[in-house]
């Protein structure tokens, strides 16, 4: 089973940026972690601060693996491009946010990618990658 975690821009950030909202973990020592603990499953990443770069990521694995875990970072808000390139491909996707976008800003409340997700897990911090995982396997099982 192939899933990819995919994060958008200023999530290569994660442990510096804003710790008090965010955490102090890099995404890689966390996904090192997830490594271990999901090690029947090929687990791939992949960040990228550019929307074009997601996208063609997205075509890229979109009719061949498993689950698409993918927090797109601010484009949640904003980007039909990555709606449409979600709703493209056959590969499902979850969205996720460490956050709880509906606490914040009000421009943070509108996920215009969630419609082209299986689900959305949000405020649970790092974790919720975890349980977005969890889901795709008890899907397939
Ligand atoms: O970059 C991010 C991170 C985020 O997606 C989250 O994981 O909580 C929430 C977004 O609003 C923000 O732009």
């Amino acid at each position: 089973m192939k899933i990819i975690i995919i994060n958008g821009p200023n999530l290569n950030l994660l442990g510096k940026r804003e710790p008090e909202i965010y955490g102090s973990l890099t995404f890689e020592d966390y996904f090192s972690s997830l490594q271990k603990k999901f090690a029947a499953v090929e687990l791939e990443y992949f960040q990228s601060n550019h929307e074009g770069t997601l996208i063609d990521k997205i075509h890229e694995i979109g009719f061949s693996y498993q689950g698409i875990v993918i927090n797109p970072g601010a484009f949640t808000h904003y980007s039909y491009a990555l709606y449409d390139a979600l709703k493209a491909v056959t590969t499902p996707a979850i969205e996720i946010h460490i956050s709880d976008i509906d606490k914040r800003e009000d421009f943070r409340k509108v996920s215009v990618t969630s419609a082209a997700c299986i689900a959305q897990i949000k405020g649970k911090g790092l974790s919720g990658y975890e349980d977005a995982i969890h889901t795709f396997i008890k899907n397939t099982k």
